[in-house]
């Protein structure tokens, strides 16, 4: 199937040039050189060719892999970024201007990734610079290891460990070295890095039709970046196995493409290819880590982590792993002014992370839970009963939760309430029950520590405020008024704190009826296990009313009456479940003690 991207652009044809203006906003320290459209050249703007003292450091290609190559551009890296068409080298004429920009007596070193357009282009203009006198070097990085070693002329393709290559040559720049030195460092790390990547998805390019190429389920292995179809075709795998494999790759004793053998320091790059969540990177990275350490006997001294050289919006990643020692080190740890290149990668990494231990509360109150008592007392066995009831059922309901969540919500409130239920039956253990007060400050703990999101906190207040009131109104056993009271309070506080009144479309919906029917039937002399009952009933048909209420707080707020309508709140009907499921199992249990 084919298909038309949508792009946040004006004309396609443009996209470049209007990079590079947005670019040079964005950065006081770039500037561009005139000659729109033909020439795009982004350069240091403290930088004049004529005068400058050290080696520039030029490198560009294809557009449509920021920030490469101008987003590199800054003090301690590039000098000048030229820029080509998406996916197209830049003219002769571009690169020269480039040159002419930036080189001054020291002369310049262009950093070029293996494609034969790069080549040319960059190669004619270094013959032409070296004619009107200019100092030039140049290096070719190809860094590819997803494919064997082509047997025609094209050799490997150059994909993101370049980045690496700027920032070595450009540190070595800084630091004041002559032309020859800063490509001798340029060109021996270039030998010493290996890339593969890995997409799910093919690049939009702008203005184009699009075919998905991939499909659903697969991804393509030793791709390059510019949407040429990978080395192969597999389904889709867990990070932790694509990662395995990519390694592997790399690092294969067959093609032997990096000099890295167990024992090697190596510093590790997971590039994003334009559509990939900085997650999903960091994901790759943490797995490649001790893979690396523990599979291939190597030291991991850097970790580079983000989008570097992508492929317009293709999603996947590649990795690549370069071989290091202290003087590579020390170039990738200089400091520089290139807006993209990450900050706070620098230091030596320990061996393994040993996480900060938690700082204990400075409450004098002891953490440690009363513990459950031997013998449950009748009180004691009600609670029971009625904590699990009510949790397995709200746990039941997660699928029914989620989904309602994600018509008026994020999606998440079924498996936000299963959290807090599975941990409230996992601590019963050790909870108090003979002790119904305590018990309830339990369960407002147990649903702190995991719940988390809107009605984790809710819960929490929820039993806070309920702890509260009966600590305050009741000696030794708990009455039904008490616990009357004591919804009462915690409706108050929920509502004090999340500031939702009756008619808000929240789970006050399911208890304020509840309370106020419970309160009602206790006054006119039901017995406690009916008057509950009767209550959860008014739970229910006040969180079925949800529907046809307009929420007011919450995510649901920011919804379409329309939309509102088709669902309840699912906060609204948790509470009504787990308090019917409380309600029924009480009724049952006072029909049949023990
Ligand atoms: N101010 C509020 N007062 C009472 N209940 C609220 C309030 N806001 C939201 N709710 C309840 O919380 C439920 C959603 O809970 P959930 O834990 O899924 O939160 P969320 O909106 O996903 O937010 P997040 O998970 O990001 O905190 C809603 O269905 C509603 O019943």
């Amino acid at each position: 199937m084919a298909f038309h991207a949508k792009k946040l652009i004006n004309d396609p044809n443009d996209v470049v040039t209007e990079f590079i203006e947005g670019l040079v906003e964005t950065y006081p320290g770039l500037q561009y050189l005139d000659g729109f459209p033909q020439v795009k050249v982004v350069l240091r703007a403290d930088v004049s060719g004529g005068t400058y003292d050290k080696v520039a450091v030029i490198s560009g290609g294809g557009s449509g892999h920021e920030p490469a190559h101008a987003g590199f551009v800054g003090e301690g890296m590039l000098t000048a970024a030229i820029c080509g068409d998406v996916f197209a080298s830049p003219p002769v004429d571009s690169v020269l201007a480039g040159i002419r920009a930036v080189t001054g007596p020291m002369g310049c070193l262009l950093i070029v990734k293996n494609y034969t357009g790069d080549r040319l282009n960059f190669g004619l203009a270094a013959e032409e610079a070296k004619s009107e006198g200019y100092k030039v070097e140049t290096v070719i990085v190809g860094d590819d290891c997803a494919l064997p070693p082509p047997r025609g002329i094209a050799g490997r393709r150059g994909l993101a460990g370049t980045i690496l290559i700027h920032k070595i040559a450009g540190a070595a720049a800084a630091a004041g070295l002559s032309l020859a030195d800063v490509a001798a460092e340029a060109r021996r790390a270039s030998e010493m890095v290996g890339t593969m990547g890995v997409a799910l998805s093919v690049c939009t390019l702008p203005g184009r039709v699009t075919p998905d190429r991939v499909g659903p389920g697969k991804m393509e292995l030793g791709l390059g970046i510019h949407g040429e179809p990978g080395a192969a075709v597999a389904d889709l795998q867990p990070v932790d196995v694509i990662v395995s494999h990519v390694l592997k790759q790399i690092l294969s004793p067959e093609t032997n493409y990096v000099p890295i053998t167990r024992g090697s320091r190596v510093v590790l790059m997971v590039n994003g290819l334009g559509a990939t969540p900085v997650m999903e990177l960091v994901i790759a990275s943490g797995k490649a880590v001790p893979k690396l350490q523990l599979e291939h006997g190597l030291a991991v001294d850097r970790v580079y982590t983000g989008s570097f050289m992508t492929s317009l919006d293709m999603a996947g990643f590649s990795i690549s792993i370069m071989k290091a020692d202290q003087a590579i080190l020390q170039r990738l740890d200089a400091a520089t002014k290139a807006p993209h290149w990450p900050v706070g990668v620098d230091g030596n990494h320990p061996p393994a992370k040993i996480p900060v231990p938690l700082p204990p509360s400075r409450s004098t109150k002891s953490d440690e839970s009363l513990g459950r008592p031997a013998q449950l007392n009748a009180q004691g066995q009600i609670l029971e009963v009625a904590i699990e009831a009510a949790a397995h059922a709200v746990k039941k309901l997660r699928d029914n939760l989620n989904e309602w969540d994600s018509k008026v919500g994020d999606g998440d409130c079924g498996s936000t309430i299963y959290r807090g239920a599975a941990a409230v039956l996992e601590d019963m253990q050790n909870y108090p029950l003979n002790d119904a007060t305590e018990t309830v400050n339990e369960i407002g703990s147990s649903v702190r520590r995991v719940m988390g999101g809107t009605s984790g906190i809710l819960y929490t207040i929820f039993c806070k405020a309920a702890y509260a009131q009966l600590k305050a109104s009741t000696q030794g056993v708990v009455t039904s008024k008490n616990w009357a009271e004591a919804l009462e309070a915690s409706i108050a506080a929920v509502s004090k704190y999340g500031g939702a009144s009756a008619g808000y479309r929240t789970l006050l919906d399911a208890l304020i009826p509840a309370s106020a029917v419970l309160q009602e039937r206790l006054k006119a002399g039901d017995d406690p296990a009916t008057a509950f009952l009767l209550s959860s009933e008014a739970a229910l048909d006040g969180a079925e009313s949800t529907k046809h209420m307009q929420a007011q707080a919450g995510r649901s707020s920011y919804i379409s009456g329309e939309i509102l309508a088709s669902v309840p709140d699912p906060g609204a009907m948790a509470a009504a479940s787990w308090y019917r499921a409380a309600a029924l199992a009480v009724k049952y249990k006072y029909q049949t003690p023990s």
